[in-house]
């Protein structure tokens, strides 16, 4: 295989006869010949995620515009047999959606990686493109991630495996980071992009220090000193994915990176408060960011 393919980290893989992509409901028939997949998504450089299947269909239909993509109509869903999550294809884009929290988007992101060494594409790049809590960042600004760190202030992911607690590192590229501010912030945007360090928790609750979960065994100063010690990290943001991502894709070597704008300051509160309208204009900040991004790499 040639160099810019995705080289994972499993060789049961080389000798496996078939793969069914079970989420995705994708099936691989023959692992030796996958010339079916190379044809239809062979030419696929960057793979964007977030939460939602609703905005993974926005994303489809913004990026058709800016991408000069000639498509009419719906979007199609590639993975609606699979009823777990979304995927449309706009030319070299895949959009795909991963649900809430590491559990649910691991998933997914092992499926995806198969989905591209199967299908040979040519150093794809993943980006998420989420919605966040804010840490003393007005709600809207866009956070692209520095370090990504758990929920136990670590720049790293722990994970169970085979009854052992596994630890990696979790690391995004420096370039996608950088580019991203390069390339895709505006300075009429009339919002702020930054680039600081996230943290991605395992839970939207108590694991984000709030105070309004079905239960709380600390008290409002605990919560604000803990939010104080992050926002001392250089933590601007809080998701639920964030680490996990960082440490897969660092340890396969696919560049990756999170995009994801703020709803909420939690210096100033636990509930998210905006409309719905709002929430939608702000989860559209982080589509010009990563339009403009994937545009240039593009033109390069
Ligand atoms: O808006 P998405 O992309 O789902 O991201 C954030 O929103 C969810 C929580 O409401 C978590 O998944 C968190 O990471
Ligand atoms: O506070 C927030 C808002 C959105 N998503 C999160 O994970 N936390």
């Amino acid at each position: 295989m040639s160099e810019k393919t995705v080289k994972l980290l499993n060789p049961h893989l080389e000798t496996a006869p078939s793969d069914y992509l079970y989420h995705l409901d994708i099936n691989v028939a023959n692992t030796g010949d996958t010339t079916e997949l190379q044809h239809k998504f062979g030419d696929v450089k960057f793979i964007c995620v977030g939460g939602t299947g609703s905005r993974m269909r926005q994303l489809a239909l913004y990026l058709r515009d800016v991408l000069g993509v000639q498509e009419s109509g719906d979007p199609v869903d590639l993975c609606e047999r699979g009823q777990r999550y979304a995927m449309y294809k706009v030319g070299p884009v895949l959009c795909v959606s991963h649900g809430i929290g590491s559990a649910s988007f691991s998933v997914v992101l092992h499926e995806l990686l198969k989905l591209v060494k199967y299908a040979r594409c040519q150093e794809p790049v993943i980006l998420r493109i989420g919605t966040c809590g804010g840490l003393g960042v007005p709600p809207g600004t866009v956070v692209a991630t520095k370090n990504a760190f758990n929920g136990l202030l670590r720049n790293e992911h722990e994970i169970a495996i085979l009854g052992q607690r596994v630890v990696r590192p979790a690391q995004f590229s420096e370039d996608v980071n950088k580019d991203v501010i390069a390339f895709g912030v505006d300075a009429n945007d009339g919002f702020q992009t930054i680039s600081a360090n996230t943290m991605g928790t395992d839970c939207f609750y108590e694991g984000q220090g709030r105070i309004d979960g079905a239960i709380c065994e600390y008290t409002e100063k605990d919560k604000m000193d803990f939010l104080q010690k992050c926002h001392d990290l250089g933590i601007r943001n809080i998701e639920m994915e964030a680490s996990m991502f960082a440490s897969v894709t660092q340890k396969v070597g696919v560049k990756a990176g999170d995009v994801c704008v703020t709803l909420i300051d939690r210096l100033k509160g636990d509930q998210v408060s905006i409309t719905m309208d709002q929430k939608h204009e702000f989860e559209q900040r982080p589509f010009l960011v990563v339009g403009r991004y994937i545009m240039k790499l593009l033109q390069q």
